[in-house]
């Protein structure tokens, strides 16, 4: 599992080990760690132009500390101070390595910006004097220090000028900006530098193979096809058949003991699943809206009165009314403004804060569809996908995830887990169908099973 803090339980840890061990002690490690990355980054040191942007606070101590370690090692380390207050240890380390101050007149053109303007003391946006420095070189690898420089810490929101990473080296544990888009998507790939902080439960998580390995259901050796569950599909109009059999697709991955559909494209979706029972009896989950046409409210009502856990998707949305804890919705940025009665272009600003807001409303989980798509809970947690890639923004893709997670559900899996490993594995499969390449929807439900059994295979009994 991959976890991260807010920025008050990282201070309230570090302030624990700041107590237990030697002064300076914790920052040495931050920057050690930062110049190891550096220099992998590099591919060397010796010889290499370093420049570090140096705020007032530690995040600047953090750089100019690790600046002092690679000039030692050869480099050429230049800083450019943005604050007449900086980390005094911290340069005097790197001045007497013969590192340089400089200026933005005087600046020699690195092989790295190395950004210690800011970190999880900072506000989101930049002051112009670290918005010209970060100008000068626009074309050369950017390392954050901790974050990058600007973001939305805590939020993943980004509110004016900030930093655009290749790499953001972070230390004792990840923060939101790292995980929530669009913050996430200034980090570049993120390094974790580990300092032993004892910390407490963390509020976002995202999955990582191991943790679904150890969630995704596998049948017992005595299971029948009723016992593994059977997932009910509610999708698809005459006008939309398609959608019938994409999300029948997702449903197929293998993961329940059985679908059934119930819709008007039965013909459209056994030619492609022979498998499916296309007539209503008890279902252990339904999976309710993609495609669906004039009856959405009508199904949706039919759905929720059997009792059982529930996917609302697409067409059934606007006509969820709060109050029902075993449902899953499952909108992308524009369905969750309408439900909000806001804006599309306001979540996904705040993507973080719309998705816990529509949990809380709701009372139910919801998944927020995008690039780290988020899963929150009514209770607050939060758990984020980093499993996709690009081309999985293909239209019919979302059919897919709703069946997916309607089999989890079926099988028994409870809402929140159902949605964040159904997402998970749905972004896995698309990597798979697509080799690096393009994906069609069918294809990434089709590859579901492959991701699946590659998890599992280490984990018989
Ligand atoms: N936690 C840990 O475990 C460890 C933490 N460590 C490191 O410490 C870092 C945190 O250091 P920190 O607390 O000194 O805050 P930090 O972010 O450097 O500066 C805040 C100052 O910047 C200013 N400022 C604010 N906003 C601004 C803006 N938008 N643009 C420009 N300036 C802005 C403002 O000062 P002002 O100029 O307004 O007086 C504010 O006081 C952390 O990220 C990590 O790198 C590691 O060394 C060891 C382990
Ligand atoms: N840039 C991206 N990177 C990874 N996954 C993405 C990206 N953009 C969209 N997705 C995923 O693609 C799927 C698109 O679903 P959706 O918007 O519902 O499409 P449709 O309604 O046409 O099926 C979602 O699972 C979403 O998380
Ligand atoms: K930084």
């Amino acid at each position: 599992m991959r976890a991260a803090h807010t920025v008050e339980q990282v201070r309230a840890a570090e302030e624990v080990e700041l107590a237990r061990l030697p002064e300076g002690a914790l920052m040495q490690r931050a920057a050690t760690g930062l110049a190891v990355a550096i220099a992998d980054l590099l591919g060397g040191v010796y010889g290499r132009r370093v420049l570090l942007l140096v705020g007032s606070g530690d995040n600047g101590g953090d750089a100019l500390y690790a600046g002092a370690q690679l000039a030692r090692r050869g480099a050429a380390v230049e800083a450019i101070l943005l604050s007449e207050q900086v980390h005094a240890a911290g340069l005097a380390a790197l001045l007497a390595r013969h590192g340089r101050v400089v200026d933005t007149t005087t600046a020699t053109r690195p092989d790295v910006v190395v950004d210690g303007i800011v970190g999880i003391g900072g506000r989101p946006g930049l002051r112009p004097n670290a918005v010209e420095a970060l100008g000068l070189f626009r074309d050369v690898p950017v390392v954050a220090v901790d974050v990058p420089s600007g973001v939305g810490v805590d939020t993943g929101e980004l509110d004016g000028p900030h930093v655009v990473a290749d790499l953001t080296v972070t230390f004792g544990t990840h923060k939101p900006c790292h995980l929530v888009d669009p913050a996430a998507s200034a980090c570049g790939v993120v390094d974790l530098v580990g300092l032993d902080l004892d910390l407490p439960e963390p509020p976002i998580q995202a999955l990582q193979a191991a943790d679904v390995a150890v969630l995704v259901p596998r049948p017992d050796p005595f299971a029948q096809k009723y016992t593994r569950g059977v997932v009910g599909v509610r999708a698809g109009s005459p006008e939309y058949t398609g959608a019938a059999v994409l999300t029948t697709s997702g449903a197929s991955c293998g993961l329940a003991g059985m679908v059934r559909y119930d819709g008007p494209a039965a013909d459209e979706v056994r030619a492609r699943h022979p498998g499916i029972v296309a007539s209503v009896g008890r279902v252990q989950a339904w999976v309710v809206g993609p495609g669906g046409g004039d009856d959405v409210d009508v199904l949706l009502a039919a759905c929720l009165a059997d009792g059982v856990p529930v996917v609302a998707d697409a067409a059934a949305l606007p006509h969820v009314e709060p109050g029902h804890s075993r449902l899953v919705l499952t909108p992308h940025a524009g369905e969750l403004a309408s439900m909000l009665g806001t804006e599309r272009d306001a979540v996904e600003a705040d993507q973080l804060g719309h998705v816990r807001r529509a949990a809380a409303h709701f009372g139910c989980t919801v998944l927020l569809k995008g690039r780290h798509t988020l899963i929150a809970d009514p209770g607050g947690r939060v758990r984020v996908t980093t499993s996709g890639v690009p081309w999985l923004a293909v239209a019919g893709a979302g059919d897919v995830l709703a069946g997916v997670i309607g089999a989890l559900l079926a099988s028994g899996l409870e809402p929140f887990d159902a949605a964040s490993v159904g997402s998970w594995l749905h972004g896995a499969a698309a990597t798979v169908a697509g080799g690096g390449g393009p994906v069609t929807p069918e294809g990434v439900a089709d590859a579901v099973a492959t991701v699946v059994s590659g998890l599992t295979s280490g984990l018989q009994d």
